[in-house]
């Protein structure tokens, strides 16, 4: 039913700009070494929004322009080398925006007779396009050029996340529209004797070109172009870097993007971890059944079968293959209570009996499950059980030991919700054990916003809700988002559990827990198990 699958490149990734787009492939390549087109990630990506669930922080821009083989490419390379420690940098280069050409002007590019240099060379609208998405924090499909067919290959490359964007290419500064996004604006100066020759042996050895044909290119079209359309941009530039021996001219930069990126930096987890009653939607409104009312969580019916499985994971005796076997039941009861959420149309069928049958189908084009790593491991068993045709990607997203904040380290999602017009359609099943700060459900729910994900096409399926932490607030940011669970508990709070040796402590003096305190003098705790390939918050009372 859904032909689609979990595209392998994601945000840790980083391509060539005529390479191959799987990215997985190429997740180990140091910055140094990326060419353009580059995601480069050092560490993760924080949050970028507010507790209201709206964007604080664009990514930041920067332009860069200059002549050909002026050393652009080594600026920004140069920027991003510098700038180790921060999270996600791309290189986009106004290359990847050469317009299609066809069979015609293909044959005129072969002899050398195609202006490559003029700015209507270039899809403009199409860059500006992409990189107002990915200055907005949404997602863009980049298209891929190839130097040496002269042509816009058919692939795209799909690219999300960035805190920094640098943007690159001769006329990265002539468009106004591109002018209007960057945040600062750099002109790269370079003697025209050593662009030439950095352009002769450059375009030998990289672009399959011979040294006449370059010749000719350039007292063509490369100088009158660089005259007429690329020198003048110069006077909107903010800083003139020299084309060689830039060093400084680039410590400086990195300095001032530290300097902004600082500026726009918020503390986020603070913010939503409030106590229920300061929080409550109505006043007193702190009962179990009002608290469900308020914010329309969908709780699994509490059958004696359900209550039964629950006790069963509390129990600090439980066995762990009896325990993953309780936790696979209560997935699958969660994602079939799930289920309810999607639209359904009815269906007329004939029985063997030669009968007509009236019922119901789901009338969802595109389905797919998010795991939030690593706890919402511990739900995609149950999930693949009852839905098993739909792609299933996931989200690595943990808390950062010194900030506390929550933190993006891996992102790879099905191929559709990669694009728009299709995101747009999708309904997603976002898989976690808990919701406790609620600091990685707002994180995943805010990133399949960016990608155009209605939010009531948004399911989050959870074992487990704290009434006190970051429900409250991550309702109120979404509240078109459904939320299913199969328990509410009171208030959480870290801590040890006897016994404990593993993971963060190896004496074995305790367990790394979440503690939930309800009301009513019992004590819930979430804890750290190890399930599958992940680990997983498990429930113990
Ligand atoms: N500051 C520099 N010092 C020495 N060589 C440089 C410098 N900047 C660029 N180059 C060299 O010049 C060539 C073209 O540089 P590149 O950055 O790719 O240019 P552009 O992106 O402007 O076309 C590359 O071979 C690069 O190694
Ligand atoms: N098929 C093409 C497309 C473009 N060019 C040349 O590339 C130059 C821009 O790239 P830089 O990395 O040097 O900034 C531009 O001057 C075009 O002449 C090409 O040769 N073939």
């Amino acid at each position: 039913m859904f032909d689609d699958f979990v595209d392998r490149s994601n945000l840790l990734s980083f391509q060539l700009s005529n390479g191959p787009t799987d990215g997985q492939s190429r997740l180990a390549i140091p910055a140094l070494q990326a060419k353009k087109n580059t995601i480069l990630v050092s560490h993760g990506r924080p949050p970028w929004y507010a507790e209201d669930g709206q964007r604080i922080t664009d990514a930041f821009v920067i332009g860069v322009a200059g002549g050909s083989a002026s050393g652009k490419t080594h600026v920004a390379r140069q920027i991003v080398r510098k700038l180790g420690s921060i999270p996600t940098v791309i290189i986009l280069s106004q290359d990847s925006f050469y317009k299609y050409h066809n069979e015609e002007e293909l044959k005129l590019a072969h002899a050398n007779m195609l202006d490559f240099d003029h700015p209507d060379a270039i899809d403009m609208p199409i860059f500006a396009a992409c990189l107002a998405d990915l200055k907005a924090c949404k997602q863009s499909n980049i298209p891929i050029y190839s130097f040496q067919e002269h042509q816009r290959l058919v692939e795209t490359k799909y690219l999300y996340g960035a805190t920094i964007i640098i943007a690159e290419g001769i006329m990265s500064l002539v468009d106004p529209a591109l002018r209007a996004l960057y945040d600062l604006k750099v002109f790269v100066q370079c003697d025209s004797d050593v662009m030439l020759a950095r352009r002769i042996k450059r375009d030998v050895k990289e672009r399959g070109r011979d040294v006449d044909g370059i010749i000719d290119q350039y007292l063509r079209y490369v100088k009158p172009s660089y005259d007429t359309f690329v020198r003048p941009s110069s006077s909107y530039a903010d800083i003139i870097v020299p084309g060689s021996n830039n060093d400084v001219a680039i410590d400086l930069i990195c300095t001032h993007i530290r300097e902004k990126l600082q500026e726009r930096s918020s503390t986020f987890r603070q913010k939503i971890a409030v106590p229920l009653k300061y929080m409550s939607p109505r006043s007193g409104a702190s009962t179990p059944e009002s608290f469900l009312e308020d914010l329309h969580l969908t709780l699994l019916p509490q059958t004696w079968q359900v209550q039964g499985i629950y006790t069963i994971l509390r129990d600090r005796t439980t066995s762990r293959q009896d325990f993953i076997f309780f936790a696979d039941r209560l997935s699958t009861l969660l994602v079939e209570c799930a289920l309810q959420h999607l639209p359904y149309a009815p269906k007329m069928v004939v029985t063997p009996i030669d009968i007509e049958s009236h019922g119901k189908k789901m009338d969802a084009k595109y389905v797919c499950g998010v795991t939030i790593l690593r706890s919402g491991g511990a739900l995609e068993r149950g999930f693949r059980r009852v839905i098993n045709d739909v792609p299933v990607g996931s989200m690595l997203i943990q808390s950062d030991s010194k900030s506390g904040e929550a933190m993006l380290l891996h992102l790879m999602l099905p191929n559709y919700v990669r694009f728009r017009h299709l995101a747009q359609q999708a309904y997603i099943f976002l898989l976690d054990s808990q919701i406790g700060t609620a600091a990685a459900a707002f994180m995943a729910i805010r990133i399949l916003l960016d990608h155009g994900v209605p939010e009531d096409h948004i399911i989050f399926i959870t074992f487990i809700v704290s009434r006190e932490g970051g429900i409250l607030v991550l309702k109120r940011a979404f509240p078109g988002v459904k939320i299913v669970c199969g328990a509410v508990d009171d208030e959480m709070q870290e801590g040890w559990l006897e016994g404990y040796k593993g993971e963060g402590n190896p004496e074995g003096n305790g367990r790394q827990v979440w503690v939930i305190k309800p009301g009513m003098g019992q004590i819930g705790v979430i804890s750290y198990y190890h399930f599958h390939f992940h680990s997983v918050h498990v429930l113990r009372r």
